[in-house]
């Protein structure tokens, strides 16, 4: 019995992106950066980020406050679980299932909230799914603080992203803005304790899965355990970068390029001996876009060659945001209405 292979790489081996250089305001430049975004999202769908505008000491502080939070006694953190909620948010425990009897239980516990809406918004008002408030827990108001201002500042660089991937692809700079007028964007705060290298590997930190969104931005701190399927088939490392962000292509990124942006499986398995955290930040589109692909792939059979997972998504007729999530978060999560632990 042992924890699954892989393979050790540096760094520099996942493309790095620098965006310092857009500060000098030049049309080319920021073209050249669009078209290594690009690059980067068709052949491995995995990049880092670095000089993004978030100072390193910020994400410090988010994964300081975060510490605190799991440190909390279970009661506290199991008075704002998930179950409790019929919108998603809150504490999610070890190993805690959703409907689909088919999968493992994750070796992680989170807390995830999306936007924070009042209730007399009116999509809160007319009972719109998974529109409302955020649970925060009552010992720790610093948590609810820190995890607003970062999803503020990480929904508008979103922005610039969301720019930035349409003009890699030749599109109008709007092309992917105009589905984030409301959206459904959702941070995690996730610890993982270490796994043993005889552990049987049924269960991981985190089950190989691709993200459901439009793309991500995971902040890791300097345990290491992100582990992402190659373009060759090997189940690579992805090293922490202080200060940089993680990016990754989601499914409904996958489905507007019809597949010429890559939705690369991941999974975690801490392999390091002390306990990680990690902090991802998913832009998600608003609930009733419809995602159908914008252009022509002319490999989307080289796409399609993948391999499939729960979190996978056909993209053979017109979705909307809503529909792929509901189905996928009653899979995976708990609810008022389904709450199981894995054994
Ligand atoms: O914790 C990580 O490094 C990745 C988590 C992840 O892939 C996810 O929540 O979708
Ligand atoms: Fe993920």
């Amino acid at each position: 019995m042992a924890l699954p292979e892989f393979k050790k790489v540096f760094a520099h081996e996942v493309p790095v992106i620098d965006l310092s250089v857009l500060k000098s305001g030049d049309p080319a430049v920021y073209r050249d950066i669009a078209h290594r975004i690009a690059e980067a999202s068709h052949t491995m769908g995995f990049f880092y980020v670095v000089n993004h505008g978030m100072p390193a000491s910020r994400i410090d502080a988010m994964f300081d406050v975060a510490r605190r939070f799991f440190a909390l006694p279970l009661e506290e953190k199991m008075a704002i679980r998930l179950a409790l909620s019929d919108k998603y948010r809150g504490y999610l425990p070890f190993k805690m299932m959703g409907a689909d009897p088919s999968l493992k239980g994750n070796l992680h516990e989170a807390f995830q909230i999306h936007t924070e809406l009042p209730p007399d918004h009116p999509a809160v008002l007319a009972g719109k799914p998974l529109h409302g408030a955020n649970q925060w827990p009552a010992s720790l108001p610093e948590l609810k603080v820190a995890m607003l201002d970062y999803f503020r500042d990480m929904s508008a660089l979103s922005q610039t992203f969301l720019r930035m991937f349409a003009v890699g692809l030749d599109l109008p700079p709007d092309s992917f803005t105009r589905y984030f007028q409301c959206p459904m964007m959702q941070l995690r705060i996730m610890h993982y304790p270490p796994q043993e290298p005889t552990e049987s590997g049924d269960h991981l930190g985190t089950r190989p899965h691709t993200d459901s969104g439009a793309f991500t931005f995971l902040a890791q701190d300097e345990v290491g355990g992100l582990e992402i399927l190659s373009p060759a088939g090997d189940w690579i490392t992805v090293p922490p970068l202080r200060g940089s962000f993680v990016m990754n292509i989601g499914e409904m990124m996958k489905i507007w390029t019809d597949g010429m942006y890559a939705a690369t499986p991941h999974r975690v398995i801490n392999r390091y001996g002390l306990e990680r955290y990690s902090m991802p930040f998913f832009a998600t589109p608003d609930f009733d876009a419809v995602i159908t692909p914008l252009l022509s792939n002319p490999d989307r059979e080289k796409a399609a060659e993948m391999p499939r997972f729960a979190t996978s998504v056909a993209g053979d007729r017109p979705i909307t945001c809503g529909e792929i999530l509901t189905y996928l978060y009653g899979r995976i999560w708990p609810s008022t209405k389904v709450q199981r632990v894995d054994a």
